[in-house]
């Protein structure tokens, strides 16, 4: 019944976290993660940054490029104001499949809705299908070959607008390196570099912030 490691870890949040209960969902996967199996969640001590850059910006359309379990969706959609909305990205449907659970046991799904497919494809949809005029914010978590096409796919389609953060993760492991160029040197972003360590590991990561100059 189990036989992945992202079946595993909903069962570990099913089995300890508390019904309606984002925080406790949350605890619960990094408490997994920990201790069993590593899993590419965002995890706590990014987790906290992701957190405050949330907090600070107060955001109410939110996209989300790389659902997983979940693990980020429950994260952020816990933060997010009344009518806030998070529309997250997911190519694999046996992730979907259990960020959608992860997502409806947290007890957030009014806040956050799957979009199944390949950014590529979905990106281009949102103003015209989901009814998105602009983006508050962007969390970019999927492939990392694909973040410097999709912030440009982002642009091209006109969801950004002066002020949108664009929050990007793993820009030193496994690394995003044309995207960090770009965003750093191509005039239309004010970065931010926030060091942290890769999820569960003591390896060093950090999170990037580019925010649209409009
Ligand atoms: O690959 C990652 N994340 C990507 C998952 C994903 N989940 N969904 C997608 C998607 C979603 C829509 C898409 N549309 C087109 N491609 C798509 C891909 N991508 C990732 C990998 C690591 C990592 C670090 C060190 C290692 F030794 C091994 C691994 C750490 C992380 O924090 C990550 O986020
Ligand atoms: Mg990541």
């Amino acid at each position: 019944m189990n036989h992945t490691k992202e079946q595993r870890v909903l069962q570990y949040v099913l089995d300890n976290a508390t019904r309606g209960d984002p925080q406790s969902v949350v605890d619960s996967i990094d408490n997994y993660c920990n201790k069993e199996e590593w899993a590419m969640n965002v995890g706590d001590q990014k987790g906290l940054i992701l957190d405050n850059i949330v907090n600070e910006s107060n955001p109410c359309v939110l996209l989300e490029l790389g659902t997983y379990c979940g693990y980020s969706a429950v994260r952020i959609a816990r933060l997010l104001k009344p009518g806030a909305h998070l529309y997250t990205v997911e190519f694999n449907p046996a992730f979907a499949a259990v960020a959608k659970q992860m997502i409806e046991f947290a007890g957030v799904q009014d806040k956050v809705q799957i979009l199944e497919g390949n950014t590529q494809d979905i990106i281009p949809q949102l103003k015209k299908k989901y009814e998105v005029d602009t983006l508050d914010f962007v969390f970019i978590d999927h492939w990392k070959d694909k973040y410097l096409e999709d912030t440009k796919l982002l642009e091209k389609c006109n969801l950004l607008r002066k002020g949108t953060v664009v929050l990007a993760d793993n820009v030193i492991v496994p690394g995003a390196p044309d995207f960090l160029e770009y965003v750093r040197t191509c005039g239309r972003y004010d970065c931010t570099n926030y060091p942290s360590f890769l999820e569960y590991m003591d390896e060093k990561d950090a999170l990037e912030k580019a925010i649209f100059r409009g």
